[in-house]
């Protein structure tokens, strides 16, 4: 893998991104870029504005300044439907799946965003064979995160690793090129940590993408990650090898200083 990550293209450039809420400037003029097929990893203290920089990539929150491009086309200023169609797709810290609906029914519903049916359609179904294509894949996504045999099940059954695992499907659904994942092991047990790392590895290499991660675990980004920026009171401190950046003692400072 990395061997070929520098021959790979930049896909994301985030340039002077700022978000100001009133007098707090929750991310601070940050800028980095990423290159296609990273796993990139997001760490900082709590409140340093790792969700808040995942909000403005994708359109959930607008910036007070600063642009983000993907593969050269302008990100900041859609909305999140926009930069959904666009490829770029995630998961929330606070799981937001639909709990009364079925595993298979949240995937499905997920997929017409790509689509282009609407969210209508979504529920109440379309043309049949583009509505078997969706089941097929719906069904193919949850066999990729083990759930497969439990797709009747409402989604607020599940245990938290599950849902974990049921977002990702659901985010997988929408055909991104880049993921972004907001603290998937949150909540899982020690043994669905351990598998976190080789599943998002595999989800990456089947399906060519590129991810972005924030992550507490220090251990599972270490492992993971191919590079880490570490955000710190809105400001980038240190981006870099994971080794290295562990090591910086700025870095060392802010979770020291800030916990
Ligand atoms: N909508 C908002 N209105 C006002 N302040 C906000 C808003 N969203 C975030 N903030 C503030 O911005 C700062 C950064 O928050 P953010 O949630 O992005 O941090 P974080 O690094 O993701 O934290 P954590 O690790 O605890 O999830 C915090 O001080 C937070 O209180």
């Amino acid at each position: 893998m990395t061997a070929t990550l520098t021959e790979r293209a930049t896909v994301l450039e985030a340039r002077g991104l700022t978000r100001r809420f009133g007098g707090l400037i929750a991310v601070n003029d940050v800028s980095f870029d990423v290159q296609g097929g990273e796993i990139f990893g997001l760490i900082g203290p709590n409140g340093a504005g790792k969700t808040t920089l995942f909000n403005l990539m994708t359109g959930l929150t607008p910036p007070s300044a600063g642009t983000l491009t993907y593969r050269d086309q302008r990100v900041t200023g859609l909305a999140p439907h926009r930069v959904a169609a666009l490829g770029i797709s995630r998961t929330f810290q606070n799981i937001r799946l639909f709990r009364a609906l079925s595993a298979l029914e949240n995937v499905k519903i997920a997929q017409h965003v790509r689509t282009g049916a609407g969210l209508w359609a979504g529920v109440f179904g379309t043309a049949r064979a583009e509505e078997a294509r969706v089941e097929e894949r719906a069904w193919a996504l949850l066999d990729l995160v083990g759930l497969a045999d439990r797709a009747g099940e409402s989604a607020g059954n599940f245990s938290y690793g599950d849902q974990r695992r049921l977002e990702i499907a659901r985010a997988l659904a929408t055909e991104p090129r880049v993921l972004l994942l907001d603290e998937p092991a949150a909540g899982m047990n020690t043994a669905e940590k351990g598998q976190l790392t080789s599943f998002i590895r595999e989800v990456r290499d089947r399906f060519d993408l590129t991810v972005l991660v924030i992550e507490h675990h220090v251990p599972l980004v270490m492992n993971l990650c191919d590079r880490v920026a570490v955000l710190n009171f809105g400001q980038l401190i240190a981006v870099g090898d994971p080794a290295d950046v562990q090591r910086d003692p700025r870095v060392i400072e802010a979770y020291l200083g800030g916990e």
